[in-house]
């Protein structure tokens, strides 16, 4: 986690919305968590657990309210975002090498979700849980310390989810934050966990 801000990593949301298209998602929504804390995010299909993690990412802007995060954000969640056509490692390397990271961070990554032998595979032959745990390393190659993990066991066995608890864990312990959303209770430590409620009402804006 070589983000320089990774000291004391942050988030502050107060009173926070968030409207898609017309409707509103998130009303009145508040939400603290300090460096070291992994919050296990709960709530019903539809409540807004995604629509959350897409504001923070910067990904949808926030209505009202306000929203105040220290330390760089890394997101995963269904979004693959890696080219099909191209080796994992490859696919993932052109995101890091973007963020300046260097080549063995990204093998480390790699290493820790037992990725190292599918390496040279395109990423279209890989199953479900294969990609998943793509999609993951890149987040663990990352130097975000404020970890935003989408439904991260969806597909995963039993093996892989304990090694990503692990990473999530080692993340945290070296004062990363990290917020999983995820309808099954996390097998991992978890510091406390919020439930997003749908709003009173959704109408129309
Ligand atoms: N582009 C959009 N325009 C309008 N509404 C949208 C849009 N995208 C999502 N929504 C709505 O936002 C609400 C929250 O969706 P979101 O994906 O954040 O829920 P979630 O809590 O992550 O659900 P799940 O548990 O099913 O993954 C849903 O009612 C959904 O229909």
């Amino acid at each position: 986690m070589p983000d320089s801000q990774a000291a004391s990593p942050t988030i502050i949301l107060d009173r926070v919305a968030i409207i898609r298209g017309s409707r509103l998602i998130l009303r009145n929504f508040s939400l603290e968590a300090e460096s070291g804390e992994l919050i296990w995010v709960r709530g019903a299909n539809g409540s807004g657990k995604s629509t959350l993690f897409r504001a923070l990412s910067g990904l949808l802007p926030i209505a009202s309210g306000t929203a105040e995060t220290r330390g760089a954000i890394a997101l995963c969640d269904d979004n693959l975002a890696l080219d099909l056509d191209q080796p994992l490692e490859k696919a993932i390397g052109f995101w890091t090498t973007l963020d300046g990271i260097s080549p063995q961070r990204l093998s480390v990554a790699m290493e820790t979700l037992d990725l190292g032998s599918l390496a040279g595979l395109p990423v279209r032959l890989l199953s479900a849980g294969q990609k998943k745990r793509g999609a993951l390393a890149r987040l663990l190659a990352s130097n975000a310390s404020i970890w935003l993990l989408d439904e991260p066991y969806n597909g995963l066995d039993q093996a892989n989810v304990a090694r990503l608890d692990a990473a999530i864990s080692r993340h945290c312990e070296a004062g990363g934050i990290a917020l999983v959303a995820s309808h099954i209770a996390p097998t991992v430590n978890v510091s406390r966990s919020i439930v997003i409620d749908r709003p009173l009402v959704e109408a129309a804006i």
